[in-house]
């Protein structure tokens, strides 16, 4: 509902001026259902079609991208067969549920020439681009360490136990649905930091607390650790400690990165933050804030078309995957949750993993 309402915001309210979106076809299980959701959030467009299969979305000649919006545990299969379809796919994050089912996506996509990637629209936030630019611009030095967290008081004891948040069979949990956010920011201050040259973290370990509810993470914390690599070239040593808890609110700053000369700090909520802040050390005096800037950010729409403007631009360039989110990021991701949920002790029931190792 909400990234298709994002679909419809003029793209010149936020400055992009060569790409445009068309919402052309609604799948759902329930074709009245497509209907409703045409009627409520695409105007009731008449050219809309509705259909009450995923499947006849995938055969219309006329669609060109799809965005999958399911549970996390039915990503793999949805995304699969749009891909085999041939056609372009933005994927809801967790993007699956395990690297393995990720791999065979990403080999899917590549075989059929189509563009994949998970929809990690904090990526493509005008804030996310801008400390970017300020991290790899080495004015505060180089990272040391990542404090991150997203947490969303679900009323988790009032849920239906076949919510998602809560059935293990639709990968329920913190992990899988805010711990991309937190991991989000490190990949993007350390993983792509230049000094790092993309290696991967030389450790992760994670701990969590699992509701009686259900059984899935009600709280997981997660330590993400880069180090120096010869045989990479990395010249990194940094600590990612990172959070997600579906019984409580989200706290400020949600982000703290701190650097050898300085720190950033960015507001809640981490998905889509809307400030920051930068303290600057005194020269030779760490700690010590010389001076401190805030940033503040605004546009039209709840920030989901960001992603939507990548995916136009990689299609119409002829782009398999994006630059800004890219695969090896998604995998990166994958890998880090399938080693918190062995180390937390968090099988999903059988079946649901369609790819395993
Ligand atoms: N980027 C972001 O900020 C956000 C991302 N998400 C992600 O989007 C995905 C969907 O989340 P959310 O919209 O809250 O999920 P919902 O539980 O509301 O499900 C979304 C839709 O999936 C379809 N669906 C297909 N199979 C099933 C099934 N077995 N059980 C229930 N629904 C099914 C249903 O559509 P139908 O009946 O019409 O087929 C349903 O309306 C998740 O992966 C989540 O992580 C969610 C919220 C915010
Ligand atoms: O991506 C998300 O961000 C907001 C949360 O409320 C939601 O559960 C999650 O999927």
């Amino acid at each position: 509902e909400q990234v298709v309402s994002d679909l419809l915001v003029d793209p010149t309210t936020r400055g992009t001026n060569d790409v445009v979106h068309k919402v052309t076809a609604v799948g759902s299980r329930s074709v009245a259902k497509a209907q409703k959701f045409i009627d409520d959030f695409v105007n009731g467009d008449k050219t809309v079609k509705a259909y009450g299969t995923y499947d006849e979305v995938y055969a219309d000649k006329n669609v060109d991208a799809i965005y999958i919006g399911t549970p996390h545990t039915y990503h793999y299969t949805n995304a699969l067969d749009a891909l085999k379809a041939k056609k372009h796919v933005l994927c809801e994050k967790p993007v699956t549920c395990n690297a393995a089912e990720l791999r065979s996506l990403i080999a899917t996509a590549k075989e059929n020439g189509v563009f994949f990637m998970e929809a990690l629209w904090t990526r493509f936030q005008p804030l996310a681009k801008e400390v970017k630019e300020l991290i790899d611009s080495g004015t505060l030095g180089l990272p040391v360490v990542v404090h991150a967290d997203f947490s969303v008081d679900f009323g988790i004891e009032k849920l239906p136990l076949t919510h998602r948040m809560l059935d293990p069979k639709l990968g329920g949990g913190a992990i899988l649905d805010l711990g991309p956010y937190p991991l989000i920011w490190t990949i993007l201050a350390l993983y792509e930091h230049p000094a790092n040259k993309r290696t991967k973290p030389s450790n992760v370990t994670g701990t969590m607390y699992k509701t009686p509810i259900t059984g899935v993470d009600c709280n997981t914390s997660y330590i993400v650790t880069f180090s120096p690599n010869s045989s990479t070239g990395s010249t990194l040593a940094a600590q990612a400690v990172l959070s997600c808890s579906m019984n409580v609110a989200s706290h400020n700053p949600g982000v703290t990165i701190r650097f050898e000369k300085g720190t950033i700090m960015i507001d809640a909520p981490v998905p889509c933050p809307l400030r920051y802040t930068v303290q600057y050390f005194q020269e030779g005096k760490p700690g010590e804030i010389a001076r401190e800037d805030t940033r503040t950010f605004e546009y039209v729409g709840s920030g989901w078309h960001f992603q939507a403007d990548e995916v136009a631009r990689c299609v119409r360039d002829g782009k398999l995957e994006s630059e800004l989110w890219s695969h090896d990021k998604s995998i990166l991701e994958m890998e880090v949750f399938d080693e918190v949920r062995r180390q937390g002790g968090y099988k999903f029931p059988d079946g649901i993993e369609k790819v395993l190792l």
